[in-house]
């Protein structure tokens, strides 16, 4: 089974090194001093106190790597419209996309069903790049737990978790999605195949769509915003449209928002990712967590006042930081 990772960093990173050290024919596109670091001196993976360096396939160029069975972007969101056209000497006829990317994918209408079957989101694909240039029937959903970090040029460190949740768009339990879900498991992962992955893209975009933006506006960490009346308040309102438009596309919420405020709460001091990327000046992925939720509003005309108004002061804090357009 060939697999490749496009955009290697942090998550492909992670999951690269640990399909490597499990044997699997995995190549990573990655770009820059970490590829180079990756092509000179291997991946080394920091994960559980331990310290690993594994001679891994890299390159920026996905015609030296050929047609994959899988191909796992771990792009940020907003970089991938930009790397189709890149990927293709990678698609074959029967290549699988996992979508391994946080905020509202851009096949989300794909299987659906009722009668926004086959929407496309110009939030997430602006002219239907993805959806033309991919295809949705390649696609497999994935939901991303854990948390890692490039810390130098090669080095990736994991911070915590293991899961990374797979599922077809119309919730079968698909062979291919069986042999992705066994190879990653081989790898010491966690790779259950869900029959409603649109539940759990929910229940991670509910702390993405609220934390990050006011953590990148405030600056607080994940457990002094979730504790804070005030800004615990906004996140809950925002929480809650997002709910309505989740629920009004037949999604169901295993836990309520205060359970969900408390355990991120309990994650502790820890910056968010939209924080981390502002304070390192690196481009914001304000799309896909909140401009598609509002984007959903319109569409299933539920009105969005808190996630418009937070929306619309992280959008102006990325451009005068220069790090959205
Ligand atoms: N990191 C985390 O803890 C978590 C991340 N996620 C989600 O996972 C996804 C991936 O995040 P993360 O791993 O942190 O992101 P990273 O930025 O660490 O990794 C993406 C990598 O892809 C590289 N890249 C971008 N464009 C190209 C290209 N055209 N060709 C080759 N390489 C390219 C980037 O290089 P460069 O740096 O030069 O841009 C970077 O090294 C995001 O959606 C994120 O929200 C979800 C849960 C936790
Ligand atoms: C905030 C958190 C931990 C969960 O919502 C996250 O996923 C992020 O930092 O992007």
């Amino acid at each position: 089974m060939k697999i490749c990772i496009f955009g290697a960093g942090a998550i492909g990173g992670y999951m690269g090194a640990k399909l490597a050290e499990a044997g699997a024919e995995v190549s990573l596109v990655a770009r820059g001093r970490h590829l180079a670091a990756m092509q000179e001196k291997g991946l080394t993976l920091i994960e559980g106190g331990e310290t690993k360096t594994f001679s891994v396939h890299a390159s920026e160029d996905p015609a030296e790597l050929g047609v994959q069975d899988y191909v796992i972007i771990t792009l940020k969101a907003h970089s991938v419209p930009a790397a189709v056209g890149t990927m293709q000497p990678l698609m074959g006829p029967e290549t699988t996309i996992v979508s391994g990317v946080n905020g509202v994918p851009w096949w989300y209408f794909h299987k659906l069903g009722g009668r926004l079957e086959g929407t496309r989101l110009a939030t997430v694909d602006p002219g239907n790049i993805q959806w033309d240039g991919f295809g949705p029937e390649r696609v497999l959903g994935c939901v991303v737990y854990p948390a890692a970090e490039v810390i130098a040029p090669g080095i990736v460190q994991h911070v915590e978790g293991n899961r990374f949740s797979l599922g077809e768009p119309d919730g079968t339990k698909s062979e291919r999605a069986i042999a992705l879900s066994k190879a990653l498991t081989a790898a010491g992962l966690r790779a259950p195949v869900r029959p409603r992955l649109r539940d759990e893209i929910w229940v991670k975009l509910w702390g993405n769509l609220s934390f990050n933006p006011i953590s990148a506006l405030t600056h607080a960490t994940l457990d002094v915003l979730c504790t804070d009346p005030g800004t615990r308040e906004v996140a809950r309102k925002m929480m809650l449209e997002a709910q309505k438009i989740a629920e009004s596309l037949g999604v169901k919420f295993p836990v309520d928002v205060e359970r969900r405020i408390d355990g991120a709460a309990a994650v502790g001091p820890h910056r968010t990712s939209m924080l981390q990327d502002l304070e390192a000046g690196r481009p914001m992925e304000i799309d896909a967590l909140l401009s598609a939720v509002q984007e959903l509003g319109r569409l299933t005309k539920i009105p969005t006042p808190n996630i418009d108004t937070v929306l619309a002061l992280v959008q102006l804090r990325g451009r005068v930081a220069g790090l959205y357009t």
